[in-house]
Protein backbone atom coordinates (compact mmCIF):
# COMPACT_ATOMS: atom_id res chain seq x y z
CA UNK A 1 0.00 0.00 0.00
CA UNK A 2 1.32 3.20 -1.01
CA UNK A 3 1.15 6.66 1.69
CA UNK A 4 -1.96 8.25 1.30
CA UNK A 5 -1.29 11.24 -0.56
CA UNK A 6 -3.12 14.59 0.34
CA UNK A 7 -3.05 17.47 -1.72
CA UNK A 8 -5.16 19.99 0.06
CA UNK A 9 -5.02 22.23 3.04
CA UNK A 10 -8.42 21.75 3.73
CA UNK A 11 -8.17 18.38 4.10
CA UNK A 12 -4.71 18.01 5.92
CA UNK A 13 -7.10 20.48 8.40
CA UNK A 14 -9.30 18.11 8.86
CA UNK A 15 -6.90 15.45 9.59
CA UNK A 16 -4.55 17.24 11.99
CA UNK A 17 -7.86 18.94 14.02
CA UNK A 18 -8.52 15.46 14.71
CA UNK A 19 -5.02 14.12 15.85
CA UNK A 20 -4.92 17.09 18.02
CA UNK A 21 -7.83 16.96 19.49
CA UNK A 22 -7.39 13.27 20.35
CA UNK A 23 -4.17 14.77 21.89
CA UNK A 24 -1.67 13.14 19.52
CA UNK A 25 1.63 14.56 18.56
CA UNK A 26 2.50 15.20 14.92
CA UNK A 27 5.84 15.05 13.44
CA UNK A 28 6.40 16.45 9.84
CA UNK A 29 9.70 15.37 7.45
CA UNK A 30 9.56 18.06 4.86
CA UNK A 31 10.98 16.98 1.39
CA UNK A 32 11.17 18.12 -2.13
CA UNK A 33 10.04 14.38 -3.51
CA UNK A 34 12.70 12.01 -5.21
CA UNK A 35 12.86 9.83 -1.95
CA UNK A 36 15.92 7.94 -0.84
CA UNK A 37 17.42 6.44 2.31
CA UNK A 38 17.91 9.77 3.74
CA UNK A 39 14.84 10.76 3.69
CA UNK A 40 13.79 7.39 5.27
CA UNK A 41 15.96 7.85 7.83
CA UNK A 42 13.74 10.99 9.02
CA UNK A 43 10.79 8.80 8.60
CA UNK A 44 11.97 6.18 10.91
CA UNK A 45 12.62 8.90 13.47
CA UNK A 46 9.49 11.19 12.94
CA UNK A 47 7.82 7.56 13.15
CA UNK A 48 9.67 6.79 16.70
CA UNK A 49 8.87 9.95 18.25
CA UNK A 50 5.47 10.83 17.34
CA UNK A 51 2.56 9.42 17.17
CA UNK A 52 1.37 11.09 13.53
CA UNK A 53 4.06 11.33 10.56
CA UNK A 54 3.24 13.79 7.36
CA UNK A 55 5.48 13.71 4.76
CA UNK A 56 5.35 16.73 2.92
CA UNK A 57 6.41 16.80 -0.97
CA UNK A 58 6.90 20.26 -2.32
CA UNK A 59 9.77 21.55 -5.07
CA UNK A 60 9.42 25.01 -3.93
CA UNK A 61 10.04 27.35 -7.02
CA UNK A 62 11.07 30.62 -4.04
CA UNK A 63 14.19 28.35 -3.27
CA UNK A 64 15.61 27.38 -7.14
CA UNK A 65 17.87 30.25 -8.30
CA UNK A 66 18.22 28.46 -11.36
CA UNK A 67 15.56 28.06 -13.89
CA UNK A 68 17.55 24.99 -15.73
CA UNK A 69 18.01 23.23 -11.63
CA UNK A 70 14.48 23.79 -11.02
CA UNK A 71 13.37 22.14 -14.54
CA UNK A 72 15.90 19.06 -13.82
CA UNK A 73 14.68 18.78 -10.34
CA UNK A 74 13.67 14.68 -10.05
CA UNK A 75 9.83 14.34 -9.95
CA UNK A 76 8.61 10.75 -8.49
CA UNK A 77 5.77 11.51 -6.67
CA UNK A 78 4.09 8.17 -7.26
CA UNK A 79 7.53 6.38 -6.26
CA UNK A 80 7.85 8.37 -3.52
CA UNK A 81 4.38 7.35 -2.44
CA UNK A 82 5.03 3.82 -2.71
CA UNK A 83 8.23 3.81 -1.02
CA UNK A 84 6.71 5.22 1.88
CA UNK A 85 3.90 2.84 1.70
CA UNK A 86 5.95 0.78 4.54
CA UNK A 87 6.62 3.14 6.77
CA UNK A 88 2.79 3.73 7.58
CA UNK A 89 3.10 7.56 7.55
CA UNK A 90 -0.30 9.14 8.41
CA UNK A 91 -0.20 11.47 5.04
CA UNK A 92 1.92 12.73 2.52
CA UNK A 93 0.98 16.20 1.54
CA UNK A 94 1.12 17.03 -1.81
CA UNK A 95 0.34 20.75 -2.20
CA UNK A 96 -0.63 22.56 -5.16
CA UNK A 97 1.90 25.70 -6.07
CA UNK A 98 -1.74 28.07 -4.97
CA UNK A 99 -1.88 25.93 -1.68
CA UNK A 100 1.26 27.15 -0.53
CA UNK A 101 1.53 30.51 -2.26
CA UNK A 102 -1.75 31.75 -2.94
CA UNK A 103 -2.71 35.01 -5.72
CA UNK A 104 -1.32 38.24 -3.17
CA UNK A 105 1.38 35.80 -1.17
CA UNK A 106 3.70 38.39 -0.23
CA UNK A 107 5.82 37.62 2.73
CA UNK A 108 9.12 36.22 2.21
CA UNK A 109 11.25 35.32 5.88
CA UNK A 110 14.90 35.82 6.06
CA UNK A 111 17.27 34.84 8.60
CA UNK A 112 20.02 37.55 8.33
CA UNK A 113 23.94 35.97 9.19
CA UNK A 114 23.22 32.53 8.84
CA UNK A 115 21.97 32.93 5.60
CA UNK A 116 24.61 34.50 4.03
CA UNK A 117 27.75 32.70 3.68
CA UNK A 118 28.55 29.43 1.70
CA UNK A 119 25.32 28.14 -0.02
CA UNK A 120 24.06 31.54 0.41
CA UNK A 121 26.85 33.42 -1.33
CA UNK A 122 26.79 30.92 -4.43
CA UNK A 123 22.32 30.26 -4.21
CA UNK A 124 21.52 33.71 -4.06
CA UNK A 125 17.80 34.05 -2.91
CA UNK A 126 18.08 30.26 -1.82
CA UNK A 127 17.53 30.74 2.23
CA UNK A 128 14.61 33.60 1.88
CA UNK A 129 12.89 30.71 -0.32
CA UNK A 130 13.86 27.68 2.04
CA UNK A 131 13.32 29.80 5.01
CA UNK A 132 9.52 30.74 4.10
CA UNK A 133 8.38 27.75 2.97
CA UNK A 134 9.24 26.00 5.77
CA UNK A 135 7.57 28.46 7.98
CA UNK A 136 4.62 27.94 5.72
CA UNK A 137 5.11 24.07 5.54
CA UNK A 138 5.06 24.18 9.65
CA UNK A 139 2.23 25.84 9.88
CA UNK A 140 0.28 24.15 7.67
CA UNK A 141 1.35 20.17 9.22
CA UNK A 142 1.03 22.09 12.94
CA UNK A 143 3.74 20.21 13.34
CA UNK A 144 5.51 19.85 17.24
CA UNK A 145 8.28 17.92 16.11
CA UNK A 146 9.95 18.78 12.45
CA UNK A 147 12.95 16.23 11.14
CA UNK A 148 15.90 17.43 8.75
CA UNK A 149 18.76 15.80 7.91
CA UNK A 150 22.79 17.41 8.69
CA UNK A 151 23.55 16.62 5.12
CA UNK A 152 21.90 20.47 4.77
CA UNK A 153 23.73 21.47 7.65
CA UNK A 154 23.52 25.00 7.12
CA UNK A 155 19.76 24.98 6.18
CA UNK A 156 19.68 23.06 9.66
CA UNK A 157 20.83 25.61 11.68
CA UNK A 158 19.11 28.50 9.85
CA UNK A 159 16.08 26.33 10.25
CA UNK A 160 16.60 26.55 13.91
CA UNK A 161 17.58 29.55 14.23
CA UNK A 162 14.37 30.84 12.15
CA UNK A 163 11.93 28.43 15.06
CA UNK A 164 14.11 30.10 18.11
CA UNK A 165 13.74 33.64 16.36
CA UNK A 166 9.78 33.33 15.65
CA UNK A 167 9.22 30.91 19.30
CA UNK A 168 7.10 28.68 16.54
CA UNK A 169 6.17 25.96 18.84
CA UNK A 170 7.69 23.29 17.36
CA UNK A 171 10.80 21.41 17.84
CA UNK A 172 13.83 20.57 15.77
CA UNK A 173 15.01 17.23 15.35
CA UNK A 174 18.55 17.03 13.30
CA UNK A 175 19.15 13.59 11.94
CA UNK A 176 22.41 12.45 11.28
CA UNK A 177 24.08 12.10 7.30
CA UNK A 178 22.79 8.59 5.17
CA UNK A 179 26.02 7.88 2.85
CA UNK A 180 26.32 5.27 0.49
CA UNK A 181 29.27 2.06 1.00
CA UNK A 182 31.93 5.06 -0.38
CA UNK A 183 30.50 7.60 1.97
CA UNK A 184 28.84 9.85 -0.62
CA UNK A 185 26.03 11.65 1.33
CA UNK A 186 22.80 10.18 -0.33
CA UNK A 187 20.82 13.06 -2.51
CA UNK A 188 18.20 13.27 -5.11
CA UNK A 189 20.72 15.49 -7.08
CA UNK A 190 22.90 12.07 -7.71
CA UNK A 191 20.71 10.57 -9.86
CA UNK A 192 21.48 13.16 -12.76
CA UNK A 193 25.24 11.87 -12.44
CA UNK A 194 26.68 9.65 -14.70
CA UNK A 195 28.22 6.24 -13.88
CA UNK A 196 31.85 7.28 -14.12
CA UNK A 197 30.89 10.51 -12.49
CA UNK A 198 29.20 8.61 -9.49
CA UNK A 199 32.20 6.36 -8.82
CA UNK A 200 34.53 9.89 -8.98
CA UNK A 201 31.97 11.74 -6.71
CA UNK A 202 33.31 9.02 -3.34
CA UNK A 203 36.63 11.67 -3.34
CA UNK A 204 34.14 14.49 -1.99
CA UNK A 205 33.67 12.77 1.33
CA UNK A 206 37.05 10.95 1.21
CA UNK A 207 38.79 14.86 0.79
CA UNK A 208 36.35 16.15 4.02
CA UNK A 209 36.86 13.16 6.87
CA UNK A 210 40.62 13.12 5.66
CA UNK A 211 41.03 17.16 5.91
CA UNK A 212 39.13 16.67 9.11
CA UNK A 213 40.82 13.98 10.31
CA UNK A 214 44.68 15.31 9.72
CA UNK A 215 43.10 18.99 10.83
CA UNK A 216 42.28 17.49 14.49
CA UNK A 217 45.67 16.04 14.45
CA UNK A 218 47.30 19.22 14.24
CA UNK A 219 48.01 19.82 10.70
CA UNK A 220 47.48 23.48 9.41
CA UNK A 221 44.27 23.96 8.24
CA UNK A 222 44.86 26.62 5.72
CA UNK A 223 47.28 24.41 4.62
CA UNK A 224 45.47 21.21 4.32
CA UNK A 225 42.35 23.02 2.97
CA UNK A 226 44.35 24.30 -0.15
CA UNK A 227 45.98 20.48 -0.80
CA UNK A 228 42.17 19.11 -0.29
CA UNK A 229 40.87 21.47 -2.85
CA UNK A 230 43.74 21.03 -5.45
CA UNK A 231 43.01 17.21 -5.45
CA UNK A 232 39.70 17.79 -5.63
CA UNK A 233 40.08 19.26 -9.11
CA UNK A 234 42.84 17.31 -10.05
CA UNK A 235 40.57 14.35 -10.05
CA UNK A 236 37.79 16.44 -11.86
CA UNK A 237 35.60 17.70 -9.26
CA UNK A 238 35.46 21.36 -9.73
CA UNK A 239 34.70 24.15 -8.96
CA UNK A 240 35.26 24.16 -5.86
CA UNK A 241 32.74 26.53 -4.76
CA UNK A 242 33.85 27.07 -1.61
CA UNK A 243 35.88 24.65 0.77
CA UNK A 244 35.37 26.21 4.26
CA UNK A 245 35.59 25.74 8.29
CA UNK A 246 33.23 27.78 9.82
CA UNK A 247 31.34 27.92 13.05
CA UNK A 248 29.11 24.93 13.45
CA UNK A 249 25.80 27.01 14.41
CA UNK A 250 26.33 30.66 12.90
CA UNK A 251 28.13 29.33 10.13
CA UNK A 252 30.65 32.40 10.13
CA UNK A 253 34.12 32.49 11.27
CA UNK A 254 35.19 29.36 14.38
CA UNK A 255 35.00 30.44 17.98
CA UNK A 256 37.50 28.96 20.40
CA UNK A 257 36.08 26.21 22.05
CA UNK A 258 32.77 25.84 19.92
CA UNK A 259 32.15 23.44 17.74
CA UNK A 260 33.35 24.25 13.93
CA UNK A 261 32.24 22.42 11.22
CA UNK A 262 33.98 21.48 7.48
CA UNK A 263 31.55 22.05 4.96
CA UNK A 264 31.84 22.12 0.78
CA UNK A 265 30.06 22.57 -2.26
CA UNK A 266 31.79 20.89 -5.64
CA UNK A 267 30.52 20.64 -9.45
CA UNK A 268 30.90 17.45 -10.95
CA UNK A 269 29.55 16.22 -13.71
CA UNK A 270 27.36 19.44 -14.17
CA UNK A 271 25.74 18.27 -10.71
CA UNK A 272 26.44 20.26 -7.49
CA UNK A 273 27.04 18.22 -4.77
CA UNK A 274 26.86 19.79 -0.97
CA UNK A 275 28.51 17.73 2.12
CA UNK A 276 29.88 18.66 5.77
CA UNK A 277 31.78 16.63 8.70
CA UNK A 278 32.70 17.93 12.26
CA UNK A 279 35.92 19.46 12.48
CA UNK A 280 38.09 19.64 15.74
CA UNK A 281 40.21 22.75 16.04
CA UNK A 282 43.45 22.31 17.91
N1 LIG B 1 21.74 11.65 2.85
C1 LIG B 1 20.91 12.24 3.69
N2 LIG B 1 20.98 11.98 5.01
C2 LIG B 1 20.14 12.59 5.90
N3 LIG B 1 19.20 13.48 5.54
C3 LIG B 1 19.08 13.77 4.24
C4 LIG B 1 19.92 13.17 3.25
N4 LIG B 1 19.57 13.65 2.04
C5 LIG B 1 18.57 14.53 2.26
N5 LIG B 1 18.27 14.59 3.58
C6 LIG B 1 17.30 15.46 4.21
O1 LIG B 1 16.02 15.25 3.67
C7 LIG B 1 15.28 16.46 3.71
C8 LIG B 1 14.72 16.73 2.35
O2 LIG B 1 15.79 16.95 1.45
P1 LIG B 1 15.62 17.01 -0.11
O3 LIG B 1 14.25 16.56 -0.48
O4 LIG B 1 16.13 18.30 -0.63
O5 LIG B 1 16.56 15.85 -0.60
P2 LIG B 1 18.02 15.88 -1.07
O6 LIG B 1 18.44 14.50 -1.34
O7 LIG B 1 18.78 16.74 -0.10
O8 LIG B 1 17.92 16.57 -2.46
P3 LIG B 1 18.89 17.59 -3.09
O9 LIG B 1 20.03 17.88 -2.20
O10 LIG B 1 19.31 16.95 -4.36
O11 LIG B 1 17.95 18.76 -3.22
C9 LIG B 1 16.25 17.55 4.17
O12 LIG B 1 16.07 17.75 5.57
C10 LIG B 1 17.60 16.92 3.90
O13 LIG B 1 18.63 17.41 4.72
C1 LIG C 1 13.42 21.82 3.64
C2 LIG C 1 12.95 21.79 2.21
C3 LIG C 1 11.94 20.67 2.01
C4 LIG C 1 12.23 23.10 1.91
O1 LIG C 1 11.78 23.14 0.60
C5 LIG C 1 14.13 21.63 1.23
O2 LIG C 1 15.01 22.69 1.32
C6 LIG C 1 14.83 20.31 1.39
O3 LIG C 1 14.31 19.35 0.83
O4 LIG C 1 15.88 20.23 2.05
N1 LIG D 1 18.31 19.80 -0.07
C1 LIG D 1 18.34 21.24 -0.13
C2 LIG D 1 17.36 21.81 -1.06
C3 LIG D 1 17.94 22.43 -2.28
O1 LIG D 1 19.05 22.07 -2.68
O2 LIG D 1 17.29 23.29 -2.86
Amino acid sequence: MSAPIIRSLAELNALTQSWKRAGETIGVVPTMGALHDGHMSLVRAAKASTDRVIVTLFVNPRQFNSPEDFAKYPRTELADAALLGPYQVDALFVPEGGEVYPEGHSTTVSVAGISAPLEGAHRPGHFDGVATVVTILLNMTRADRAFFGEKDWQQLQLVKRLVADLRLPVEIMPCPSVRAEDRLALSSRNQRLSPEARVKAAALPAALFASAEAISQGKDAAETLAEARASLETRGLGPVEYLEICDAETLGLPRPGAPARLLAAVWLDGVRLIDNVAVRLG
